[in-house]
């Protein structure tokens, strides 16, 4: 089964002790919040932040914004009280970090049934180890698996540069076979799927290109580590006008009765497939679901 169609064009990341960003992010026009127990917290902070996460998420204020808490792996010292707590908090989904296979994910599942998680609570999947991309595959096939939660994949190129030692360099040229494997095996489970980072949150030209070059790669969003990313990330991920109104004229026209029985016409000089209608489908519903939405 393929997700409903849900704009993600922007999953903000901040430290759950940075007790101000928390508070901060309830202002904030973005998709998505990542409120993060691992990287971005030093082990002498895990505690506090873990406590702060789960009061902000209890406490609530964040709207119709996607809240997601990233946890510690199950193999760290952090990671089987933070599931506890971050069931308790109930969020949105969990974001387990350094997946490395389909049992991984498997092993998190058991886990939160033990814990009575609610139904409701998703997983997402950080794809960030060499391992995880020689096993794409079966960890985006997991999506087809309820018990799994699986929802959505999260690239981590700054980890995927750590392990490989590959450069994480503009244009991205040597990591773009892995970008695009994790792409293919989040569709083949019917998952979404949002690009890594740009660290150099003030070079903003930067990350508009690299911003366009994830839509160009099929991703549904980016990771953000920075406010100031946020305007451009939507400007660049949001279908445009020109976009929407394609996809309604083609979309039109093969409802046509006249087109009933035809599977390719020609619109505007091009041959338009009813697979080119499918495609408008999720665009105009994107567009549908960013316009009604009260924040803009
Ligand atoms: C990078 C930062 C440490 C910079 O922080 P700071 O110097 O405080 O920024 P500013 O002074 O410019 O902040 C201006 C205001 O914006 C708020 N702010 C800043 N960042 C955030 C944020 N991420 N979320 C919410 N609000 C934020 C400040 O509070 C200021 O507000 P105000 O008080 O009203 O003036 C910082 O941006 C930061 O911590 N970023 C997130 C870092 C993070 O979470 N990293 C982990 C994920 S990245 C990763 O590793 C992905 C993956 O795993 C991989 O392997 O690649
Ligand atoms: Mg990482």
């Amino acid at each position: 089964m393929t997700n409903a169609p849900k704009p993600r064009r922007s999953a903000l990341y901040m430290p759950g002790s940075n007790a101000r960003a928390l508070e901060k992010a309830k202002t904030l026009d973005v998709d998505c919040l990542i409120l993060d127990l691992e990287d971005a917290v030093a082990p002498d902070s895990k505690a506090k932040a873990r406590e702060q996460i789960v009061s902000a998420v209890t406490e609530g204020g964040y709207g119709d914004r996607e809240v997601i808490i990233r946890v510690n792996g199950a193999d760290t010292p952090w990671g089987q009280e933070d599931l506890e707590a971050a069931v308790h908090a109930n969020p949105d989904a969990l974001l387990v970090p350094k997946v490395n296979s389909a049992a991984d994910l498997e092993q998190v599942a058991q886990r939160l049934n033990v814990l009575g998680a609610s139904p409701s609570l998703k997983v997402w999947a950080m794809m960030e180890t060499p391992h995880a991309i020689l096993n794409a595959a079966e960890i985006g096939a997991c999506g087809h698996d309820a018990r799994v939660r699986l929802s959505c994949f999260v690239m981590g190129t700054n980890d995927l540069a750590k392990e490989t030692r590959a450069a994480l360099a503009p244009g991205r040229a040597v990591m773009m076979p892995w970008l695009m494997t994790c792409v293919a095996a989040a569709r083949s489970g019917g998952i979404d799927v949002l690009d890594g980072v740009y660290n150099a949150f003030n070079d903003l030209e930067g990350f508009e290109a690299e911003c366009r070059q994830g839509v160009e790669m099929g991703m549904d969003g980016k990771t953000l580590v920075h406010p100031k990313q946020i305007e451009a990330c939507h400007r660049t991920f949001s279908p445009s006008e020109s976009e929407v109104l394609w996809a309604r004229k083609i979309n039109d026209i093969f409802d046509q009765p006249e087109n009933a029985d035809k599977g390719a016409i020609q619109v505007d000089g091009k041959m338009v497939e009813r697979l080119h209608a499918d495609m408008g489908k999720r665009v105009i519903a994107i567009a549908d679901l960013i316009a009604a939405r009260s924040r803009g």
